[in-house]
């Protein structure tokens, strides 16, 4: 099957950017939230985006209105009726999107895929919520995703060869580069990217040093492009927080226990850049 419709479930963060990405390769798109306000939200970050992109002559305005041509918005999940891949990008928690699920289930076609761009939560017991676990998958992007090149497909247990190829084949065309990853806690890049995150944020709780001087020490020491905690707060310090606690249940091990400073900040409502406040302060 090559995929020609796609609906983007949720408008935050990474469902704009996924929406953006398939929208600017041709693909027509839906982008898809419960409220309206999130999706003018979403639309408006495209918008700023692929106007930025024009200035920078990276891009030209035909190119952006043609992308925003391909695109419309929906608060109506029934909508994905048209589509032949959904990828679902809405909070982290295993009970929402396995509602989700189930009623992309009941209103897609047949031959439609389901997706979900989950940081870490398991393929097999979402598509297990469904009556086509076989084309049930996780297409992982990463976070911003028109910059980052790398998208993680994840075969559940019952994924089918041609699911696969139908994703892989998708991300081509976006122009990403996919690698192919079996269904365990965090996958690959949140197993890796999460306990370093963590380990920085206890070295905060410890007073080993200041935020500041944590993230100079990997940026300068290290050259990652950003520091561990200027990324918690790019990513939500809600959703480390969720993969935090996916790895501790899911792999059962002590050394995944995620920092009380987090939990703390999560409680708080300091969610890092979204919210305004994290490690740091945003105006
Ligand atoms: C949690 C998960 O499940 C998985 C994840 O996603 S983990 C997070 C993975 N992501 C990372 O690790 C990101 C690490 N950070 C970086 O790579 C860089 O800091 C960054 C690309 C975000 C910004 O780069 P920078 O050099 O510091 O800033 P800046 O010069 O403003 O941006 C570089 C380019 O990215 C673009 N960019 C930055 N943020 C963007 C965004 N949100 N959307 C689109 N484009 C963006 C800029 O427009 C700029 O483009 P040009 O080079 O064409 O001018
Ligand atoms: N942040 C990151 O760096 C990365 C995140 N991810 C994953 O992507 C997913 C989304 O994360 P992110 O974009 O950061 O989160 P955001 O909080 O930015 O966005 C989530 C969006 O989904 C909406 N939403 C919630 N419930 C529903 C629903 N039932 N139907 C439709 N929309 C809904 C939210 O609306 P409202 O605000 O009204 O609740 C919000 O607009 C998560 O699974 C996360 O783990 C993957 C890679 C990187």
């Amino acid at each position: 099957m090559s995929v020609k419709k796609v609906m983007i479930v949720g408008a935050g963060q990474m469902g704009s950017g996924i929406a953006q990405v398939f929208a600017q390769s041709g693909f027509q798109v839906i982008l898809n939230d419960v409220t309206e306000d999130a999706l003018n939200k979403g639309k408006a970050s495209i918008e700023k985006i692929l106007t930025k992109d024009v200035t920078k002559g990276k891009i030209t305005e035909e190119d952006k209105s043609k992308a925003l041509n391909n695109l419309s918005l929906s608060g109506n999940i029934a909508d994905a009726a048209s589509c032949d891949l959904v990828v679902e990008a809405i909070v982290e928690n295993m009970d929402v999107k396995t509602k989700v699920f189930q009623e992309l289930d009941r209103v897609t076609p047949p031959h439609a895929i389901l997706a979900s761009n989950t940081s870490s939560l398991p393929i097999t017991e979402i598509a297990a919520v469904t009556n086509r676990p076989e084309k049930v998958i996780g297409m992982h992007f990463m976070n911003p995703v028109p910059v980052m090149k790398l998208v993680e497909i994840i075969r559940g247990l019952q994924t089918t060869d041609e699911t696969y190829e139908t994703v892989a084949e998708t991300a081509e065309r976006l122009n990403k580069t996919s690698v192919e990853v079996n269904d365990f806690p965090g996958f690959a890049a949140n197993r890796i990217l999460l306990p370093m995150i963590n380990e920085a944020i206890y070295a905060v709780y410890e007073g080993v040093a200041s935020p500041e001087d944590i993230d100079t020490v990997m940026k300068l020491g290290m050259n990652h492009p950003m520091g561990p905690l200027q990324l918690a707060d790019f990513i939500g310090l809600d959703t480390c927080l969720y993969i935090m606690e996916v790895l501790h249940d899911g792999l059962g091990d002590s050394k995944y226990r995620p920092c009380p400073l987090l939990r703390k900040y999560v409680k708080a409502g300091w969610l890092g850049k979204k919210s305004g406040r994290g490690f740091y302060e945003y105006t």
